[in-house]
């Protein structure tokens, strides 16, 4: 696998990075939307400042008003400024609506365009290495994970900013009349203000942190629930007693990722808000003592104070804000990190190269080697192999020799390491991955039960070919799962999985067919080369046995590999391959492996002799000791 390790961003000019990304994420998604959210953003810190010079002026005809009545030029000024101030705060109310809305619907279309960049980004490779890395998959954990928690939306990131924006404007307007009044006083307040900004900023920043900085105890914490929760362990969790165990270690983990968050009250956030504190009583002290003395007008005494008001409120929301912020902004952080590792590696190579076409001679490995990445040792060594096309070819041997790994590197979801895998001689390696994979059709061990209607089950063999209704009938029929899937609830509309209300799940022996026919149906529309990995493993004796009967026919003319540990199905196969600690250790046909009385003719030896012992169905492989 050739990718580069890929070293977390930090530093002054990475914030500088996240906001740019944020900037044009925001204006790809939503342009208009992210001009409306400024417009509100700048008339919601606008508004209060004038409302504060509007309530000073009403302040300031106060007295002439009770001296000379409502009727009096000064009352028609007075009743004057109380309009202005009810179309201000009026302005101040729709501007915060339309600041909060606009910042929502913003936030959400760069939420879904972070997922959507993160989806493509993980899937642009050929290979799968990458989401088999562990630090990879860390990262792509974000993803997952912080969509179910709304406060660590990078997009809460349009919010969180606006009402900050808002708030430091309110602040700085304020700042500004206070130090109209009195430099010094003004100043003072100024500088405790952002002393107490700049701890909360330090605060908020620990605490995103401590958030990622907890993210393997915050893993083990939510795999704990899980194992306790979810239904697929409470077998196991009962019948073994695992519950106490379960109780105690959740509630260890949790007081082991606490430890850092639970400390004393810090020093200097406390020194910091007492030094405001200090400065906003006296600047309240200093204007009334003026005020009283006659120095200051009423008028002015009320935008003093008023200011003041604003400036404490400004840094009180501030604090929370910043906090939602600098969590978003570290989840921002985190998926720019995911992007990038994933770029960073060229795992498999991308499409592009000469287009393969389905094999006319033969598939060859030749000297190939394999090792997975963060591997101490190789799953191949040397391994050199013909498959001659149009023929099958079984390949055996014990847990871990390397059957799996081989399916891999022949689907080109890994290069090898050393060596190279041929197709009518082309090498696979600078080849279009994707049009040799037209040619693949293949059942997994562990193949993926999508859940999804039955019908996208097996129409997925072929994506452009799902409305060949009869071919995904005929397919199914063929790996005898037809019945089943047109007698569910909604027919082949029925999603496969009992977590939607008119879907249902099938056994596992049934998922094992619908593989199957999910394959065929690949066969169906053009595929050449099968490829099965215990496609019997949780079939019943009799389906097994009728896969067995029908495997040439199912087979014929295709180039197939078929992995297995029952004998009975690959001594059907035309070739043999025992595979051995990731090399070559015997090759034949069935006949000729038994008859050379090596490795195979030992395992096939002791299978027949379990399955006597037994008193298998299948008496085909007693009937060959
Ligand atoms: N993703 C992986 N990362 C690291 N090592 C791996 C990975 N997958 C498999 N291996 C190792 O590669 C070797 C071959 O594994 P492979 O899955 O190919 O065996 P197998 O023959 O298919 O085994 P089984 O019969 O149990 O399915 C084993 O030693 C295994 O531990």
């Amino acid at each position: 696998m050739a990718s580069r390790i890929h070293k977390p961003s930090t530093g002054p000019g990475h914030r500088i990075r996240l906001y740019s990304r944020l900037a044009e994420l925001a204006w790809r998604t939503g342009p208009g939307i992210a001009l409306l959210t400024m417009f509100g953003t700048l008339l919601s810190a606008a508004a209060p400042l004038a409302v504060v010079s509007v309530v000073g002026a009403l302040a300031a005809a106060a007295p002439a008003v009770a001296r000379d009545g409502l009727e009096s030029a000064a009352g028609h000024h007075a009743l004057l400024w109380v309009l202005a101030a009810t179309v201000l705060l009026f302005l101040q109310w729709t501007a915060s609506t339309v600041r909060t809305a606009g910042a929502t619907a913003l936030g959400l279309r760069v939420d879904a365009a972070l997922q959507r960049d993160l989806m493509a980004a993980v899937m642009r490779p050929e290979g799968i290495g990458h989401l088999e890395d562990a630090r990879t998959a860390d990262l792509l954990s974000v993803g997952r994970d912080t969509f179910r928690a709304a406060w660590g939306r990078p997009g809460r990131l349009a919010t969180t900013l606006s009402g900050l924006v808002t708030s430091w404007l309110v602040v700085a307007g304020a700042v500004v009349a206070l130090v109209h009044f009195d430099p010094w006083a003004g100043l003072a307040v100024a500088a405790a203000g952002l002393w107490v900004a700049r701890e909360e900023r330090v605060a908020s920043r620990t605490e995103a942190a401590h958030h990622y900085g907890n993210a393997e105890s915050s893993r083990r914490l939510e795999y704990l629930y899980a194992l306790g929760s979810d239904p697929t362990a409470a077998k196991e969790v009962r019948v073994f007693g695992l519950s106490g165990f379960l109780l105690r270690a959740f509630s260890a983990t949790w007081r082991e990722s606490m430890r850092s968050v639970l400390t004393p009250i810090p020093r200097r956030p406390t020194l910091a808000t007492g030094t405001l504190a200090v400065a906003v009583l006296g600047s309240l002290a200093w204007i009334a003592a003026r005020a009283v003395d006659g120095q200051v007008a009423p008028g002015d005494a009320a935008i003093y104070i008023q200011s003041l008001m604003l400036v404490l409120t400004g840094i009180q929301q501030s604090a929370w804000t910043g906090l939602q912020t600098e969590l978003a902004l570290a989840t921002l952080s985190k998926y720019a990190d995911a992007v990038d590792a994933v770029n960073g590696c060229a795992d498999g190579g991308s499409a592009g190269g000469a287009p393969i076409a389905a094999p006319t001679r033969s598939i060859s490995f030749e000297n190939v080697s394999f090792r997975y990445p963060n591997a101490d040792a190789d799953s191949l060594a040397a391994l050199g192999l013909e498959i001659p096309a149009g023929r099958s070819l079984a390949i055996v041997g014990a847990n871990g020799a390397g059957k799996s790994t081989l399916v891999k590197l022949f689907c080109g979801l890994y290069e090898p390491t050393k060596g190279r895998i041929a197709v009518d001689g082309v090498d696979l390696a600078g080849a279009d991955k994707k049009s040799w994979r037209r040619n693949i059709a293949a059942v997994f061990q562990d193949s993926t039960r999508f859940a999804l209607p039955a019908r996208a089950n097996v129409g997925f063999g072929r994506v452009e070919a799902m409305d060949d209704e009869a071919g995904m009938v005929q397919a199914a029929a063929e790996a005898e799962i037809a019945e089943d899937l047109a007698a569910l609830g909604a027919g082949w509309d029925t999603p496969l999985s009992a977590e939607y209300t008119d879907g249902t799940d099938l056994s596992g022996g049934q998922w094992q067919k619908v593989a199957l026919a999910r394959a065929l149906f690949a066969v169906r529309h053009g595929a050449r080369v099968l490829i099965l990995d215990e496609p019997a493993a949780h079939l019943d004796a009799r389906a097994e046995a009728r896969l067995h009967e029908r495997f040439l026919e199912l087979t014929e003319g295709l180039t197939t590999v078929v992995i297995s540990h029952r004998f009975s199905t690959v001594r059907r196969a035309d070739s043999i391959v025992v595979l051995d600690d990731g090399r070559v250790a015997e090759q034949g046909t069935h006949d000729e492996l038994i008859k050379r009385g090596g490795r195979y003719a030992h395992m096939f030896a002791l299978q027949a002799a379990r399955f006597a012992d037994s008193d298998s169905l299948d008496s085909e492989v007693v009937a060959d000791r």
